[in-house]
């Protein structure tokens, strides 16, 4: 399993406390940016990261800004991905049992990182319930 990561500034911090806690559980994780606190533009990382997982350099992918509303839209914006903004352990598992989202959103100004451990454990350890599939067949066809 692989995870691409990515954030701007206001996400950094959550994002680098992410990637030692997944590279502690021997996941593998691709480093997408940005690398400090220095001020970029959400839509460059949240991109960057939908396409790594649509062009499968990644199995799933997790973007962080200061609320996650910003970079949730900017991964949506590519082709394929399905991003979830997730704020608890219950959305983060919704997210994929319902919406069988590729990528979810953190918020490093709303979230902890004791709490945003826990919604990416429980995204990570969710299933797909194939019931949805037809729903998300819908959302394919508007991007088709
Ligand atoms: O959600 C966001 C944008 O929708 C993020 O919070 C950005 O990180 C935020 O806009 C950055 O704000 P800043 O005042 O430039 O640090």
């Amino acid at each position: 399993m692989k995870i691409a990561l990515g954030s701007d500034h206001a996400g950094f911090k959550l994002k680098e406390e992410l990637k030692t806690y997944l590279s502690s559980k021997k996941i593998e994780v691709l480093d997408l940016g940005t690398n400090s606190e220095d001020s970029v533009d959400y839509p460059d990382y949240g991109k960057k990261v939908g396409h790594a997982v649509v062009e499968k350099s990644a199995d799933l992918g997790i973007v962080v800004c200061g609320t996650g509303i910003g970079i949730s839209i900017a991964a949506n914006k590519v082709k394929g991905v399905r991003a979830a903004l997730v704020y608890d352990e219950l959305t983060g598992k919704l997210a994929k049992e319902h919406n069988n989202a590729n990528v979810i959103a953190l918020g490093g100004r709303t979230t902890s990182t004791k709490d945003a451990y826990k919604i990416v454990d429980a995204f990570l350890n969710a299933t797909f319930e194939q019931r949805h599939q037809k729903r998300l067949d819908k959302l394919e066809e508007e991007e088709n």
